[in-house]
């Protein structure tokens, strides 16, 4: 059985809107988890559905903690995505990974600790696989796109996603680089893989390098000018690589190789007669296909 195709694309720190769609609309879209980030830019691109979320809001007003991650990956679900791809900002631990190369990022690290992570608690308790947090079809159309764009692109590597806002010390920067294995840091990819994963919705991250943190002996530390400066010439990388998704992944869709949309089928633990009723309202589009 197939269904359509409709992707989304979460664009971080520098990126608050993508061109070239058409029929292009924003539309506000109602969650029970709250409301999302901004208006979501709904359009297509080469006859595939897209969609379009920038995850600080136009005008960058949501901080890394404050992201209603919850309500946006809820909204992509409402809107009948079935896949989504974060597009953000990193600072590097690798000397390889340079300022202006992209990342397809393959596991994470979670240090985030001040955010909601699940869609599901008392009342329906539920545990999903987060083994392989990225859709490994999903990346592949990413590490394709990227290089038929002409982009410096590495396959795979670590996210550790931390807490911010304030960027990490020298001695957490050195830490996670040499004794945790980390590739690339961010602050936003968690929880936001992890409640794509619950919505059933396959999940891949490419992760832009604007820095090389604060550990770099020949490069001064990380700060947000020299971010959003990177970040700015690299753009018009970025709109070639989403330009390059639809054809790759087609309109229509066969379910995931990695089941990645049939996550949830065995993942739900409290019994029937014990569910709370308000939580399985809200839980309709997250998980209605089996609920
Ligand atoms: C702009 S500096 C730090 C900020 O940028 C990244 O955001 P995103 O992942 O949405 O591109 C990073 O994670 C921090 O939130
Ligand atoms: N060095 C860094 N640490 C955390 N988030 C970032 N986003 C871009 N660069 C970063």
């Amino acid at each position: 059985m197939s269904t359509k195709t409709k992707i989304a694309v979460i664009g971080g720190s520098g990126i608050y809107e993508i061109d070239g769609l058409e029929g292009a609309e924003w539309v506000t879209v109602e969650s029970p988890w709250g409301a999302p980030s901004d208006q979501i830019l709904t359009g297509s691109l080469n006859g595939v559905e897209m969609a379009f979320l920038p995850r600080h809001g136009r005008g960058h007003i949501h901080s890394p903690t404050e992201v209603p991650y919850r309500a946006n990956i809820d909204a992509l679900k409402r809107l009948g995505v079935t896949d989504v791809i974060s597009v953000s900002a990193c600072g590097s631990f690798r000397e390889e990974m340079a300022p202006g190369d992209f990342v397809v990022v393959d596991q994470f690290i979670d240090r985030t600790f001040a955010r909601e992570k699940s869609f599901f608690g008392t009342g329906c308790v539920a545990h999903v696989s987060a083994a392989h947090p990225t859709c490994p079809r999903l990346s592949d159309a990413c590490e394709t796109a990227a290089r038929d764009a002409g982009i410096n692109v590495h396959r795979g590597g670590t996210y550790l996603a931390m807490e911010g806002p304030q960027f990490s010390t020298l001695a957490e920067s050195k830490m996670y680089r040499e004794h945790w294995g980390a590739d690339v840091i961010g602050m936003t990819n968690m929880p936001e893989a992890k409640l794509a994963r619950e919505a059933e919705l396959c999940y891949a991250s490419v992760a832009m390098v604007t820095d090389y943190d604060s550990w770099h002996p020949d490069h001064g530390e990380v700060d947000v000018t020299a971010i959003i400066a990177t970040l700015t010439g690299n753009a018009e990388k970025g709109r070639a690589l989403i330009k390059g998704l639809p054809a790759l992944l087609g309109t229509d869709r066969a379910p995931c190789p990695h089941g990645c949309d049939r996550a949830l089928e065995f993942a739900i633990l409290t019994a029937p007669e014990k569910r709370d009723p308000a939580l399985l309202a809200k839980l309709d589009a997250v998980a209605g296909r089996i609920l």
